[in-house]
């Protein structure tokens, strides 16, 4: 992953994403945020399995900071931002598919129904989580047929397989859906609103 290091205006604290989605840096980027990429090497799985007394929302939180946490104890000056989503359906999580057919089958169980999606975010500075938060979308997806769905998965290819729930909302993605509840950038990954706020409270971005 290359690191990007944009020159931050009136020198200001360097922000790293502790994160490998191009999501997330994509929505940074086109906020004009100064930041640098590190990715988190941290074994999600080990984390949901000591975590089952926590909701979907809370598990978004504890895993956004141990990413945040990962890249933080390595860099003691630079403000770390990391996330983390998850999806509720039916009564579980759901987790990203590990092939086309396999989002298929997620995409056709989920059709005509709701599911939720909480994105979590965390920085942390020094080793220590200096703020976390969390965000919640409602997604009413529709009853889409089967040429529909074909045609989705063929136009989007793989890349669906890096998005948790096997889909993009931005471009064809959309016609997946009868509506949302909640904001767009919560959908892309990022709680990208109080992310924003917290950065300016911290003076890591201009008020
Ligand atoms: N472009 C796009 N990405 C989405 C959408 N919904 C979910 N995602 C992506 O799905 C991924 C959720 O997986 P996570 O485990 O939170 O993050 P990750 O991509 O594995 O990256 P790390 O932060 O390094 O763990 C994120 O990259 C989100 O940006 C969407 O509608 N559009």
């Amino acid at each position: 992953m290359s690191d990007i290091s944009l020159s931050s205006p009136g020198g200001r604290e360097t922000l790293i994403l502790a994160s490998k989605s191009a999501a997330r840096r994509a929505m940074l980027e086109n906020a004009g945020v100064p930041f640098e990429v590190r990715v988190a090497g941290v074994d999600e799985d080990a984390i949901k399995a000591v975590s089952t007394d926590l909701d979907p929302a809370g598990l978004a939180v504890r895993l956004a900071e141990a990413k945040a946490l990962a890249v933080s104890r390595d860099d003691e000056t630079a403000w770390v931002l990391g996330s983390d989503q998850t999806l509720a359906f039916d009564g579980g999580l759901i987790s990203k598919a590990k092939s086309l057919d396999a989002a298929r089958e997620r995409l056709k169980s989920m059709r005509g129904r709701i599911h939720h999606l909480h994105s979590g975010a965390a920085l942390a500075v020094k080793g220590e989580i200096v703020w976390s938060g969390v965000d919640t979308v409602e997604m009413r997806m529709r009853d889409f047929s089967d040429a529909f769905l074909d045609a989705y998965l063929a136009a989007e290819g793989e890349a669906l397989l890096a998005c948790v729930g096997s889909y993009r909302l931005e471009g064809m993605g959309s016609q997946l859906f009868a509506a949302i509840d909640g904001d767009y950038f919560t959908v892309l990954g990022l709680p990208l609103w109080p992310v924003l706020a917290e950065l300016r409270r911290a003076g890591v971005l201009s008020a």
